[in-house]
């Protein structure tokens, strides 16, 4: 649970005096005690993700730091919910991982996030998202590679008004709000507040805008790896929500708020790198796209497990009203219903918008990221280890492209394809099975729900 100086970035507040702590001679390894006093934290938030994407912690004040540091912080698993914990259970030991410790004062003065690994009895607990996600990235590291994600945050701000879900911006009502420079203007003490959090933190906020839905907003961020930016997208819906409270509205980050309305996709822009640098650039590429065989393989594997993925990906009954082979055409929404690869073309799954990356569209914002990111990586190294080719970019949408019609389709796909159950059960069997279970009565719960849609249709139907 330690960091080196060498990767604390000079510019953040947990950048340290090192004067003061050791010789320069070697990177010395720094506590979460040092990196919380020097930064001048007061509380931090030791947090961790349950499956279904909550954000858990428990409060800790400065002078308890140490036993933090040593001991972990416990919680009773099963109250925090989506744990694979019954009550009866050992408490869930929260592991502070030192490296993603941020100060967050934006929100308090004084207070930080560490996020951590969830143990039991001593060992990292299977069921938590963050475990996941680092034994994807140890297969990763076992084929020569590291993986790199960018992911873009999309949400929308709303209220409730006499029970009536509506936009924070009541003026922004146009038919085409996409970019439009008085909507994010009226937005701006939020946005700039946000952006500038990201920036002080180091993150590299290069744009925000106002998106294709009224009342959504995309605010960007830096590509990093793969479970700093999982992290980052946790610490950033957290600080959209508060700050969003602080000025009586609610940022949301489901799929599908509104029937009309573009919906929030979690797109990841995903790439290898090896000792050489980066794996997907190949000059020499006949298909045009500029893309190595690995890179292509990888896109092959991503494609072959995308039904199983979307589960993943797109894990909520609303997910399916953005996306899948029934929700509103792709041209319109620009969210993926079958499973096609291309060029520079938001209408595919898969977007390569240029040599050095690609971009998997079908996420939305009910994913957690350690679990997108976990099932994207698995999928992609399925390809390469098996040298997929996904054929031709940009061949048209087939029937046997089409993606999910529903979470409960989501969960027949995901528990039928070994790679992908495989890489939720990295401790043996038990998770796929837990999180597909959990998946189905929660469709279910939805389904035997009577809606105002069905008393519109069958009230005086019959
Ligand atoms: N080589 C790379 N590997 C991983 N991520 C990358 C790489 N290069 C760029 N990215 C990341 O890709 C993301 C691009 O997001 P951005 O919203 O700018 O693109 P976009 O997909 O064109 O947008 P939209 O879908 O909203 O039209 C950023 O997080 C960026 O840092
Ligand atoms: N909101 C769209 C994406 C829009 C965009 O490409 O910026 C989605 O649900 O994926
Ligand atoms: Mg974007
Ligand atoms: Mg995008």
């Amino acid at each position: 649970m330690t960091l080196t100086e060498t990767r604390l970035e000079k510019d953040t507040p947990m950048a340290v005096d090192t004067a003061e702590a050791a010789p320069l001679t070697e990177p010395r390894e720094l506590t979460l005690s040092e990196v919380a006093h020097a930064s001048g934290t007061t509380f931090i938030l030791a947090l961790f993700v349950t499956l279904s994407g909550k954000p858990c912690a428990k409060l800790v004040p400065i002078q308890a730091v140490k036993q933090l540091e040593e001991d972990g912080v416990g919680f009773a698993g099963y109250a925090a919910g989506y744990m694979g914990q019954e009550p009866k259970d050992s408490d869930l030991v929260a592991i502070a991982d030192v490296s993603s410790f941020t100060p967050i004062p934006f929100v308090k003065p004084g207070l930080a996030i560490v996020h951590c690994d969830p143990h039991v009895d001593g060992k990292p607990w299977p069921y938590a998202p963050r475990v996941i996600l680092k034994e994807q990235l140890r297969k990763a590291a076992e084929l020569g590679m590291t993986v790199n994600v960018g992911a873009e945050i999309e949400y929308f701000l709303v209220n409730r008004v006499d029970g009536q879900l509506v936009t924070a911006d009541r003026g922004d009502t146009s038919a085409n709000p996409c970019y439009d420079a008085r909507d994010v203007t009226r937005m701006y003490d939020h946005l700039t507040e946000i952006s500038e959090a990201m920036n002080t933190l180091g993150w590299g906020n290069y744009a925000n805008d106002h998106e294709d839905g009224n009342g959504q907003f995309e605010q960007n961020f830096d590509y990093a790896d793969a479970m700093t930016t999982a992290d980052r997208v946790i610490t950033l819906r957290y600080l959209l929500s508060v700050i969003a409270e602080k000025r009586g509205m609610q940022a949301t980050f489901m799929p599908k708020p509104f029937t009309t309305r573009t919906g929030t996709g979690l797109h990841m822009h995903l790439s290898l790198w090896n000792e050489a640098g980066a794996v997907f650039p190949d000059a020499d590429d006949e298909l045009g796209l500029g893309l190595s065989s690995t890179a292509y393989a990888f896109v092959a594997g991503i494609l072959e497990h995308a039904c199983a993925l979307q589960g993943l990906i797109a894990p909520t009954v609303n997910s399916y009203k953005r996306t899948g082979a029934t929700a509103t055409s792709s041209g319109a929404t620009w969210s993926p219903r079958f499973a096609t690869y291309g060029g520079n073309d938001r209408t595919h799954y898969l977007r390569v918008p240029d040599k050095n990356r690609v971009e998997l569209r079908g996420g939305d914002g009910s994913a957690n990221p350690y679990l997108a990111a976990a099932g994207a990586i698995a999928a992609g190294l399925d390809g390469v280890r098996r040298n997929l080719h996904p054929g031709k970019p940009g061949s048209g949408d087939s029937p046997s492209d089409m993606l999910p019609m529903t979470l409960l389709h989501a969960m027949d796909a995901l528990e039928a394809d070994d790679v992908l159950t495989s890489a939720l059960d990295v401790a043996g069997e038990g998770v796929a099975k837990y999180f597909a279970k959990t998946k189905r009565e929660e469709f279910f719960a939805w389904h035997n729900t009577v809606s105002e849609w069905e008393i519109d249709q069958y009230l005086t139907a019959f």
